[in-house]
């Protein structure tokens, strides 16, 4: 089975759901850290999340910032999270957000698809523009690896570059996602979709018909939901048919015990709790 026939059957599966460990240690209670090492607070916290999560969600992605701010120790827990997720038989995507010209986006691709950094997906930044993609092509076909490259991302800022109007009046986005379309066409199986993905974020309502119908081939990574209050509609409209893309939550996931009296004793259950919130509510709006 390919990478993205696993990623498409759990998905149908599971539902739709990415669960982001963004684990920054003040997420985790005082009784659950004292008296362990940074990596060990960090990675136990993940495991119990992983445990509790994984028939109910889709794939896990992993924050990098929140690992490399401890130095040696967090990066210790990043390298323990993936080979914990992979020895589970689940789904990673390391979100890295990698750019660089074409011999040091090499480097990347073998840091964070090989050894002790090996994640099954990665995020990439295309503004550097194609060459600075193309390094990863090797490591997808021969390794069947996949990326999800920033295309309409959630936050404010998507508004200062990835929009400016281009003569045609179109937005400077759509020049990105139809190179990278052109790419992924090449790689389809028979999913439907091919390894190179697009990140689009569910905060911006106006174009997102535009944009799933445009990169039907493509599968998204959506990233919004939740904490920045992404409309459940919004979502919906990008999953295509629920089953083209993942949602992306993460400190709602990871945080949802904090609501409950009893949630420091639960958090894998409260977390759990939370996927199937998510999952549910997407799909219902969506059916309105
Ligand atoms: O590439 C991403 O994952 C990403 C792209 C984007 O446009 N917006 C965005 O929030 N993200 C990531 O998605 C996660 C969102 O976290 P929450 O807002 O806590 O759910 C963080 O890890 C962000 O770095």
């Amino acid at each position: 089975m390919t990478l993205m026939e696993r990623l498409y059957n759990k998905v149908s599966q599971n539902g739709f759901v990415c669960v982001g460990l963004d684990t920054s240690i003040d997420y985790i209670p005082k009784t659950h850290k004292e008296n362990k090492s940074i990596d060990q607070a960090l990675f136990d916290f993940n495991r119990e999340i992983i445990d509790s999560t994984k028939d109910v969600c889709a794939i896990y992605k992993i924050q990098i910032a929140y690992y490399e701010s401890y130095g040696l120790l967090g990066m210790k827990a990043y390298s323990k999270t993936l080979s914990y997720i992979r020895k589970n038989n689940l789904l990673s995507i390391a979100d890295v957000k990698r750019s660089d010209i074409a011999q040091s986006a090499k480097q990347y691709a073998k840091a964070h698809f090989s050894g002790d950094f090996e994640a099954d997906f990665i995020t990439l930044n295309p503004y550097m523009g194609m060459d600075s993609i193309s390094p990863y092509l090797d490591f997808i076909e021969k390794k069947d690896k996949g990326v999800f490259v920033l295309l309409r991302t959630s936050n404010p800022g998507a508004s200062d570059f990835e929009c400016l109007k281009l003569k045609d009046n179109s937005e400077f986005f759509y020049t990105v996602g139809d190179k990278l379309k052109e790419l992924n066409n090449k790689l389809l199986d028979k999913t439907g979709y091919g390894p190179i993905g697009l990140v689009v974020g569910a905060t911006h309502k106006d174009e997102v018909e535009k944009i799933r119908k445009r990169y039907d081939n493509m599968f998204f990574l959506i990233p919004g939901f939740g904490a920045q209050m992404a409309e459940s509609m919004n979502v919906y409209k990008l999953l295509n048919n629920l089953n083209g893309g993942v949602v992306n939550s993460s400190r709602a996931i990871l945080k949802n015990y904090l609501n409950f009296d009893d949630g420091e004793d639960k958090i894998g259950y409260y977390a759990r709790l939370k996927c199937i919130e998510t999952r549910k509510e997407i799909e219902n709006n969506g059916r309105l």
